[in-house]
């Protein structure tokens, strides 16, 4: 038997990042930038008006009030994308618009809450500072400033910001494809009848939806029976299409293991030392990664989290850490068997610090408590037991 961690290093040791890929910036949404992106002009390129108002020269205005207006001549309008090069003198205003380009010689905006609005002339009641309302050139990013570094997921505010630093396509590292599969005679569609002995199949839509949740791309496949040379067909159709395959089912003991046979050779089956997930399988075929996850539903989706999504993650080009964990108190005591990790469900409340509930019951093939978790409380090899209040480790189950 092998521990977690060193299947796990063994996973991480046989993958590696896909090769970049330049691509559309809406086509990049939720890939990993590849490069670090960069201004090649200031942010804001030019000063300009933060307000809908008048610019003017700060001193012109410095004796403003209710009382004693200052009333000013309005040479023009300034609006956002003006091409015309302004410039006033002192003694006189212009209007301008949020975002339009300050005119050479004023040095501060008076929003028009502050005036009468007016368009020939126009009353202005309260003074400002030189600078008031103005956005200044560079303010929000200098020049060659890198905006968002490689290595980044990019989400909406970073697409927004590559825009706005006016590139249409980045370089990035692709979503990983992942053919997930399911192999076993009992199992059927959903939405098809159950005869006796049947079971609707269930971990390639979990599989293929993690998939997505861990930033690749997962396409299901349909279940593949108890035949070894079915399982090596599939296989050599799907590795075009695939950077990574998953299969669930078929790996441990029984006389129908139909993916441990299928693949012996090409896969390394191994016990790991944990719970549920003790069967594993890991390999390359053809250069493409190859996890071998155990059929029991809780035990696939589990195996999925501890080894799958870390490289998934690698070959993002992401560090392979394991999802965000936090410390919280048990709510209840648990029991844990001796030299196994156990990942045991549970559900997070939080109130001063985080507490943990164990869900009642553990089985591996009991999925409606996984599907009502949000948590895995982590149980260390060398622990048998904890009682209620004890400090543990929770790993979040993406939201
Ligand atoms: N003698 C032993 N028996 C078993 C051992 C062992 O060490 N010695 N390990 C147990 C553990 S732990 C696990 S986990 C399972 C793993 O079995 P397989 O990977 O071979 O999976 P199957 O036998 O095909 O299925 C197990 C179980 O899960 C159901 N299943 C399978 N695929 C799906 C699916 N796609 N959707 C829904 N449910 C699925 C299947 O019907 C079985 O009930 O082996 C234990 N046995
Ligand atoms: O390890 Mo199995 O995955 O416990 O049910």
């Amino acid at each position: 038997m092998r521990t977690v961690d060193e299947h796990l290093n063994d996973i991480l040791g046989g993958v590696t990042a896909l090769p970049p890929l330049d691509l559309a910036l809406l086509e990049a949404r939720g890939t990993v930038l590849a490069e670090p992106v960069s201004a090649p002009v200031p942010l804001p390129p030019f000063d300009n008006s933060a307000m809908d108002g008048y610019a003017v020269v700060a001193s012109d205005v410095a004796g403003a009030t209710e009382a004693d207006p200052v009333r000013l001549p309005v040479v023009g309008d300034v609006v956002a994308g003006d091409p015309a090069v302004s410039a006033l003198r002192p003694g006189l205003t212009a209007r301008i618009m949020t975002g339009a380009p300050m005119p050479a010689g004023a040095d501060a905006v008076i929003p028009v809450e502050w005036t009468d609005g007016g368009t020939a002339h126009v009353r202005i009641v309260r003074s400002a500072p030189p600078g008031h309302y103005i956005r200044r050139a560079g303010e929000d990013v200098r020049e060659g400033q890198v905006v968002v570094p490689a290595g980044t997921r990019l989400r909406a505010p970073q697409l927004g910001m590559i825009a706005a630093v006016g590139r249409a396509r980045v370089t990035v590292r692709p979503k990983p494809r992942v053919v997930v599969v399911s192999t076993g005679d009992e199992l059927r569609e959903p939405g098809s009848p159950l005869g006796h002995g049947h079971i609707w199949e269930s971990n390639s839509f979990m599989l293929t939806a993690a998939v997505a949740e861990a930033g690749g791309v997962g396409y299901r496949h349909s279940t593949v029976d108890d035949e070894p040379g079915s399982v090596k067909d599939m296989l050599e159709d799907q590795l075009v299409r695939a950077d990574a395959v998953i299969t669930s089912g078929g790996v441990s003991m029984g006389s129908r293991d139909v993916v441990k046979e299928a693949l012996t050779g090409t896969v390394k089956f191994h016990k790991v030392g944990m719970r549920p997930g003790k069967p594993q399988g890991f390999g390359l075929m053809d250069g493409t990664p190859i996890f071998t996850l155990p059929g029991n539903p809780v035990s696939a989706y589990v195996s999925f989290q501890v080894f799958v999504r870390p490289a998934l993650r690698a070959m993002q080009g992401l560090p392979p850490e394991p999802l965000p964990t936090v410390k919280a108190v048990l709510s209840g005591d648990v029991k844990s068997p001796a030299g196994l990790r156990h990942f045991l469900r549970g559900r997070l409340t939080y109130e001063d610090g985080y507490t943990v509930d164990p869900a009642d019951v553990q089985g591996s093939h009991q999925l409606a408590s996984l599907a009502s978790a949000d948590a895995l409380i982590i149980v260390p090899e060398d622990v048998e037991s904890l009682p209620a209040g004890a400090a543990v480790d929770v790993m979040r189950l993406p939201a």
